[in-house]
This record gives structure tokens, C-alpha cells and sequence, in this order.
């Protein structure tokens, strides 16, 4: 929580205006944000300074991994986050690549599970990864990337926590995790659980313990119009201790996690939050 609030607030103080084309909003921004999550001691780093949704964050993650393009898909796990790229983004909505109402097109886990390769055939990336840890092999190269630049123009927007390094040391399994560009007071909370929850998972079912999730970030910017709840509301609040995450111990294997898994298998004791704030979101 700690390096959050002075992520937010290093961006308050030394924070650089830059225009947006694609939203229309200046952010304020700065470069380079270094995270790192303790998931051998399980703090979870849910946000205590507002109340925050982690079902919602770990439903988007299932999303990913199970490799679905509709924002119907992730409605019906319980994830409302990509209705506004899917359905309100004008480039998207004038793209003929666009096939109707929720398609988001060849996006994150469409990436992860079927990258298309040039014979027509598909890799499914994430299998790779996990046939490997789960037979102790790191090979230097137990990448997950959902980052395909000439496919860019097939979906409604480009990946932003893009790719995904395991590491096995040992028997400790760790994660390093790269995002391009970061809406802090909005993406932030969902992504800093995202990593801690990949990294604990991945480790549950290749049979490993869990080590720390690093979590790099190019890009990370607040939004002119989150700026004033951001700087004279919740950086105003002091955080509670981070809660901890008890993940479902059936979960065993990748077919787990694409068949009946859903976000009621993880489930947070001793989260105390400060109340809600809505931050407004740029689509
Ligand atoms: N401008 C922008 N910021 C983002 O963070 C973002 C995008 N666009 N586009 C793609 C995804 C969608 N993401 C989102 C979208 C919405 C929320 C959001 O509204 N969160 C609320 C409530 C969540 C809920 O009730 O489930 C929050 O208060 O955290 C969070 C992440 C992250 N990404
Ligand atoms: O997981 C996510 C997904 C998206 N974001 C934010 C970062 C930016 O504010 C927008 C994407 O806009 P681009 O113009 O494509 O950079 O969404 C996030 O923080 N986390």
C-alpha cells in the first residue's frame, strides 16, 4: 500500500501534463514505477484508501487466461471493465475489423492462448508455460505476451499490462510483469491484484511455492479530471494494514481454471478500507 501512495504521489508532485489524442484527457504523468508484491508472506495489495473491487479484478484476470474477446464473456464472470472499450470507443466502433456488439477483437488472453502463427496453426502460449513449470523447467523463456503489434488494428485496444516472466528458483516460482502505460487511481487497483493473483495461482497448480511478483511499469499517469479526488481525497486518508487472500485449494490445473473456476474461489479476510470514491473513467 505504501509504495502505491507514493507512486500517487510522486506523480502529484513531479508529474509532467501530457496531452492524450485517444481519450481527449491530459494525464498527468510520470515514467517508470517499480512495484514488487509479497506473495510468499500473502499481503495482498488491495487498496485500503478507498473500498476496492477485487472479485471484479480477478474475474478480468480469468477472462484473460480462459482467452475471451467479448466484454458479454466477462459481464458473465462478473467484470463490467471492458463494456466502455468494447461498445463506446469511437476508433473501435468505426474499425470493420469490429464484429458486433462486445467484440473487443484480438486482445489480452486471444493473444495468450492463440497467437497466430504464420502456417495458420495457433500457440497456445500459456499451456507452454505451465507444462513447463509444472515439470520444473524454467528455460529462460516462460514468457506469456499478449503484446502483437501487427495485430494492434484487430482489436479495440492495445494490451496494457502486456507480458508476463515466470521464474523458477529453486522450488520458489516469481513473476515479473510489464505494463506500457497505467491509469493509477483506476487500472492500478486492479492490476497490482492481477499480478499477486497470477504469480499465486500459476504457483498452486505447477506445484511450486510462491516468491514475489515484480510488477514494472512505463507509463503511469492520473487522469486530469481524478486528479482533485486523488490528491485532496485519498492521498488525505491513511492506509490500513493489507489484507490476506485465500485462494481455493481444488484449484489444481490449467483445465481448473477454464472450466469452473470462478471469482467466489478467492476470497479476502481482514480487508478494512476507507469508503468508496469514484474515480472517473476515459474511454
Ligand atoms: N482509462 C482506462 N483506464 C483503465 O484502467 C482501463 C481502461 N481505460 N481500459 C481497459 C481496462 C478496463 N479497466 C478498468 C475499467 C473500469 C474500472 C472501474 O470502473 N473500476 C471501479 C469499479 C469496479 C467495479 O465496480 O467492479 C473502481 O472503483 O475500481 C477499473 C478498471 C482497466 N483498463
Ligand atoms: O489493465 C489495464 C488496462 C488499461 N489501463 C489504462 C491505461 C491507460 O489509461 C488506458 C489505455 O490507454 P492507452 O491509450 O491504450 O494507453 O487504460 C490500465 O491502467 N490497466
Amino acid at each position: 500500500m505504501k509504495q502505491y501512495l507514493e507512486l500517487c504521489q510522486r506523480i502529484v508532485d513531479e508529474g509532467q501534463w501530457v496531452e492524450n489524442k485517444r481519450t481527449g484527457t491530459r494525464c498527468l504523468t510520470v515514467i517508470n514505477a517499480d512495484l514488487e508484491y509479497d506473495v510468499a508472506n500473502n499481503k495482498f495489495p488491495m487498496i485500503t484508501t478507498r473500498k476496492s473491487y477485487y472479485k471484479a479484478a480477478i474475474a478480468e484476470l480469468l477472462g484473460y487466461l480462459r482467452g475471451y474477446d467479448s466484454a458479454e464473456q466477462f459481464r458473465d464472470i462478473g467484470c463490467k471493465t471492458w463494456d466502455a472499450n468494447a461498445n463506446d470507443n469511437g476508433a473501435w466502433l468505426n474499425n470493420p475489423n469490429r464484429k458486433g456488439e462486445d467484440d473487443m477483437g484480438r486482445v489480452y488472453g486471444v493473444q495468450g492462448r492463440g497467437w497466430q502463427r504464420p502456417d495458420g496453426s495457433t500457440l497456445d502460449q500459456l499451456a507452454k508455460v505451465i507444462n513447463n513449470l509444472k515439470n520444473g523447467i524454467d528455460d529462460r523463456g516462460e514468457i506469456v505476451t499478449f503484446y502483437n503489434p501487427g495485430e494492434f488494428e484487430l482489436g479495440c485496444l492495445r494490451p496494457c499490462m502486456h507480458t508476463h516472466t515466470f521464474s523458477l528458483l529453486g522450488d520458489t516460482l516469481y513473476l515479473t510483469s510489464y505494463q506500457r502505460s497505467c491509469d493509477v487511481p483506476l487500472g492500478l487497483n486492479f492490476n497490482q491484484i492481477q499480478c499477486f493473483v497470477l504469480l499465486a495461482l500459476v504457483a498452486q497448480i505447477t506445484g511450486h511455492k510462491a516468491g514475489k511478483a515484480y510488477h514494472k511499469i512505463a507509463n503511469a499517469h492520473i487522469y486530469e479530471n481524478q486528479l482533485e479526488l486523488m490528491r485532496d481525497v485519498q492521498l488525505k486518508r491513511e492506509p490500513f494494514e493489507s489484507p490476506k487472500l485465500a485462494i481455493n485449494p481444488k484449484i489444481k490445473t490449467l483445465e481448473d481454471i477454464e472450466t469452473w473456476v470462478t471469482r467466489d474461489d478467492f476470497e479476502v479476510t481482514g480487508y478494512q478500507s476507507h469508503e468508496p470514491i469514484q474515480y472517473p473513467f476515459s474511454v
